[in-house]
């Protein structure tokens, strides 16, 4: 990421997630070496982080967009689309398990009522009908928030149980609140992880590294036949390869969608930047999330006729041609 910056006069940069405590989002914040030297606040929920960011109340924010199994968070792809910019500055891969922790004194054959993040029921939901057939689950804001909501609350004069029987959340979080776990390993599929992106306010790109994304939204117009093809001939004739394509409703009506893209390559190419201006020219509402460097290092292989030299020889080829 470009050097973490804080607002004039403030020495020290500030940091959000999606919190509290514990959760896969801190994970990821935690693998940011900046972040040792900053002050770290947590939000209650991906939208209250972005919002923090937008406000100025904090520098950056960490939340989750997407997962191996699952797929993509709809709360962070949805609120990135629209309102005042943010730019995407780094990514963060976190290996996902989840275990079950209970309240105190339970046993597992005594859980009725579950609670976690949709995400992570949604990845040990398997596990809950073969175990749990008959528990009830109910969401949480986020993993370790559920599992907070297990521990007595402030206000209880301890007599009043937890409305909850057991939370999904990591290990970690056993071993923050000393909540008892109840069973490891509960995810359906071994080897899960999940993608989490680092959101600042619009500034300078990181530096290009020949392994970078570059993440995009491109609303649909409803009366443009042949869109989606318009807008993926643009990577294909430039040689860019896209990692991720997804669509999602605007909200604004039955049949009105935006693509939410990431694409293999920086905005400082020459073949990215003449994708994204012929987007423009046919989708105006085209916005551009961020360049930034690939979690796990893979080199882009540029063609050779999609190279920065390529594209320069054309233009002065032309440029050439009209001075004759
Ligand atoms: O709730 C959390 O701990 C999160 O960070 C969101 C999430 C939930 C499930 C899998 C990955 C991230």
């Amino acid at each position: 990421m470009p050097p973490v910056s804080s607002e004039a006069g403030r020495a020290r940069a500030r940091f959000t997630f999606l919190g509290p405590e514990g959760t896969f989002t801190e994970a990821a914040l935690r693998q940011i070496p900046e972040v040792a030297e900053s002050d770290v606040t947590p939000s209650s929920s991906v939208i209250s982080a972005l919002a923090a960011v937008r406000a100025g109340d904090a520098d950056y924010a960490m939340v989750p967009i997407e997962n191996s199994v699952e797929g993509g968070v709809s709360a962070t792809l949805d609120d990135v689309a629209s309102g005042d910019d943010l730019q995407i500055l780094a990514e963060v891969l976190v290996p996902i398990s989840f275990v079950l922790v209970g309240r105190e004194g339970i046993g597992l054959d005594e859980v009725c009522r579950i609670t976690t993040h949709t995400h992570a029921w949604a990845q040990v939901r398997g596990w809950a009908d073969a175990h749990l057939p008959s528990a009830e689950f109910t969401p949480a804001s986020s993993t370790a928030a559920g599992a907070r909501l297990l521990l007595p609350q402030p206000h209880d004069d301890g007599t009043a149980a937890p409305a909850f029987d057991a939370a999904v959340c990591a290990p970690l979080v056993a071993e923050q609140t000393g909540l008892p776990v109840l069973a490891e390993r509960i995810e359906d599929t071994a080897g899960a992880v999940t993608r989490f992106v680092l959101v600042g306010r619009p500034g300078p790109l990181p530096e290009p590294t020949g392994s970078d994304k570059t993440t995009l939204t491109v609303p649909l117009p409803d009366d443009h036949p042949g869109a989606l093809l318009e807008i993926l001939e643009q990577f294909s004739t430039r040689g860019i390869n896209l990692s991720r394509i997804e669509s999602r409703p605007t909200g604004s009506g039955l049949g009105q969608y935006f693509f939410s893209i990431d694409l293999e390559g920086h905005l400082a190419e020459e073949r990215v930047q003449a994708a994204l201006a012929a987007l423009h020219r046919i989708f105006p509402g085209v916005r551009f999330l961020g360049s930034y460097p690939r979690a796990v290092e893979r080199m882009v292989k540029v063609p050779t006729h999609m190279s920065d030299a390529a594209y320069r020889s054309g233009r002065e080829w032309v440029a050439g041609l009209l001075q004759r």
